[in-house]
């Protein structure tokens, strides 16, 4: 399958009084065509940042320091600022976080659809009309109630608008930041399955931004692990739960609740996250490591393949040799 975005060696930095703050480090990365790709970790390791890179909307303190997003041959890094504003949207979409809150309260659902499919696109109001009664039946709402105001609808409904709105201009890339934060558990259950039903519909490629591992697990076909503005390991959805490699991803396996296990014995990772304008040097995790030994305080590991697709960024890892 081919790939849609390519991400190589992205680091960003936030400058603070007390130093550069290093969100974003070397982060390497695909997402195919059709493809749902998870990216997950603790609040605060980079998440938002590395979306917020790939869209080019870092601003001051933050900036992008080096590395290259390509998204379908379109060098993204370098692009000129009016040329990225015909990318976002049309070819990016983005779920926001709250997605369900950056509706106009003052303008019809169906405005606002048609008015963001007009922005971008040289179509008549008559076809963006259409448009967005399709999109509308898509996401599972009658086409009728485009005339509706989002005081008129539920969180979940609110939820299926903004997917609906992201799909308006057909993207190669969708990019959903904690999208269902928020919502209640079975509505958030009903919004994540309609976005896997249109993934495979549509052949969309999707990132979901989550710190929820069962959640990404549930849906994504591969997913990547960050820590502290690292990936950590990157792997299909089964190799992460069967062979996860590094000892944060075990970690963070082993501190979540198994709905079909209840006698599982949950552990959580000791130590607490690193500041992230002075990280340990070598291996950002080694601090809470219970395998840390003297090459991890002394290098920092490479994201290097273990086997096909499966990428792990750890010293334990001896005979890994292909760099990503
Ligand atoms: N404007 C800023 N100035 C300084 N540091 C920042 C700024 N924005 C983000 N950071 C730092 O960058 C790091 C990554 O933040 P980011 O929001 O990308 O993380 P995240 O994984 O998306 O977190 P969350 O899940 O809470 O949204 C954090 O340590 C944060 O403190």
């Amino acid at each position: 399958m081919k790939n849609i975005l390519t991400v190589k060696n992205l680091t960003t930095h936030y400058d603070t009084p007390q130093g550069p703050a290093r969100a974003v480090e070397n982060v390497s990365f695909t997402v195919k065509k059709g493809e749902m790709l998870g990216l997950i970790g603790e609040s605060g390791c980079g998440k938002t940042t590395v979306a917020q890179s790939i869209l080019r909307l870092i601003e001051y303190p933050g900036k992008i320091v080096t590395g290259e997003v390509d998204l379908d041959g379109k060098d993204l890094v370098n692009a000129k600022t009016s040329e990225l504003e015909k990318i976002r949207w049309k070819d990016i979409a983005v779920i926001p976080q709250s997605a369900m809150n950056a509706l106009n309260p003052v303008y019809s659902i169906g405005d606002q659809i048609i008015e963001s499919i007009l922005l971008h696109e040289n179509i008549s109001r008559k076809e963006a009309l259409n448009r967005t009664k399709t999109l509308l039946e898509l996401v599972g709402i009658d086409k009728d109630r485009w005339k509706s105001y989002p005081h008129e609808f539920s969180g979940g409904m609110k939820q299926r608008v903004a997917i609906a709105m992201a799909l308006s201009c057909s993207p190669k890339l969708i990019i959903s930041d904690e999208s269902t934060t928020g919502l209640d558990v079975l509505t958030q259950a009903q919004v994540i399955a309609l976005m896997k039903d249109l993934q495979r519909k549509l052949d969309l490629s999707i990132i979901i931004i989550s710190h929820d591992l069962p959640l990404v697990t549930s849906i994504c076909d591969r997913i990547a692990i960050m820590y502290a503005g690292k990936i950590v390991e990157w792997a299909g959805t089964s190799n992460i739960l069967q062979d996860a490699r590094h000892p944060y991803s075990k970690g963070l396996l082993d501190a979540t609740p198994d709905l079909a296990n209840p006698e599982k014995k949950v552990v959580s990772i000791p130590g607490t996250v690193p500041n992230l304008v002075s990280p340990p040097e070598g291996c950002r995790f080694r601090d809470r490591c219970q395998y840390a030994m003297e090459t991890c305080a002394a290098a920092e590991p490479e994201l290097v393949a273990v086997k096909s697709e499966h990428y792990v960024s750890c010293f334990l890892e001896k005979g890994a040799k292909y760099v990503l």
